[in-house]
């Protein structure tokens, strides 16, 4: 049994340690325990729910509105793990700045960065996504033909694994390809399966455990134009310090780091990793 006076003294201690992080805790709160709630109440999955949303308060065919309408139900509502409007500004200018022809996101989930990225690319860009969740690629396959995008939604896993939604009419330009799989089988396959020689922008927002594995298999397979740039999302929170060290011992890379906040928080900090790739030389 504890003694009060002993629970007393470390009163001050954890009182501390909650102001200290309370907005990690806010996190925790609307991002993870309010979601499953939700998902319990409704029945309904959080990414379908946002889409709802957005179906019903975004203008078809206005990229940027249909962006602001997830930005308020994440504001507002609950939190998604999309890139946001901060960070998403850092991605914008990169490629307006790049103007890349080629384009791989690993990582789509509700396909909010796809649309941010598939308005700022010129016309006769291709933009490559990549997302292992049949529901998450679901609702962006929607998500981005809402956004006005010609869409082709493919899978890497045998036929039947995953159903093949949406596919966009025959002999219709694609800007968008939405791949579903898992990064690690779809990076070795992007050339033969999807006709993609190499990539000058790529953009990582998937598990970060991964972001290591998967430039490292950019680098093997050869898919990496000449100053290629790389943006790895969420380099200080939750953060990836193995891919950060590669990236900045290799050789390879030029890199820094663009600070910002996490999408949706503004009281923790964040940034996205910014790569320019020399080792093809
Ligand atoms: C942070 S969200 C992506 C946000 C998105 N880029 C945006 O800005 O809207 C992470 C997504 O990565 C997906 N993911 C997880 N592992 C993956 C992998 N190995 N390859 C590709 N995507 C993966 C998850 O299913 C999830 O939908």
């Amino acid at each position: 049994m504890v003694s009060p006076a002993i629970a007393l003294a470390f009163l001050p201690f954890l009182i501390t340690l909650l102001i200290r992080y309370r907005h990690y805790l806010v996190l925790l709160y609307r991002a993870v325990l309010l979601g499953w709630l939700q998902d319990r109440l409704t029945g309904v999955p959080r990414e379908q729910r946002a889409f709802q949303y957005v179906l019903t308060h975004a203008i078809p065919g206005d990229p940027q509105h249909i962006l602001h309408t997830f930005d308020q139900w994440s504001y507002h509502c609950e939190h998604l793990s999309c890139v946001g409007p901060l960070k998403g500004k850092i991605v914008e200018k990169l490629l307006c700045e790049r103007a890349p022809r080629t384009v791989l996101e690993l990582g789509t989930y509700c396909g909010y960065g796809t649309v941010l990225m598939a308005a700022a690319l010129p016309p006769a860009a291709r933009l490559y996504t990549v997302e292992p969740n049949p529901q998450h690629a679901s609702v962006a396959e929607k998500v981005i033909r809402l956004a006005g995008f010609d869409e082709q939604t493919v899978s890497s896993w045998p036929a039947g694994a995953v159903p093949r939604q949406g596919r966009g009419a025959e002999g219709v330009s694609m800007q968008v390809e939405l791949i579903v799989g898992h990064s690690e089988e779809v990076i070795p396959q992007l050339r033969e399966q999807h006709g993609v020689q190499s990539v000058d922008f790529v953009f990582m927002d998937h598990w970060k455990r991964c972001y290591l594995r998967d430039l490292q298999l950019l680098e093997e397979h050869g898919l990496l134009a000449d100053r290629a740039t790389v943006l790895a999302d969420n380099v200080v929170f939750p953060g990836a310090p193995h891919f950060l060290q590669y990236a900045k011992t290799c050789g390879k890379y030029r890199c820094r780091v663009h600070r910002a906040s996490l999408e949706y928080c503004r009281a923790i900090p964040d940034g996205i990793a910014e790569l320019c790739y020399t080792g093809a030389r």
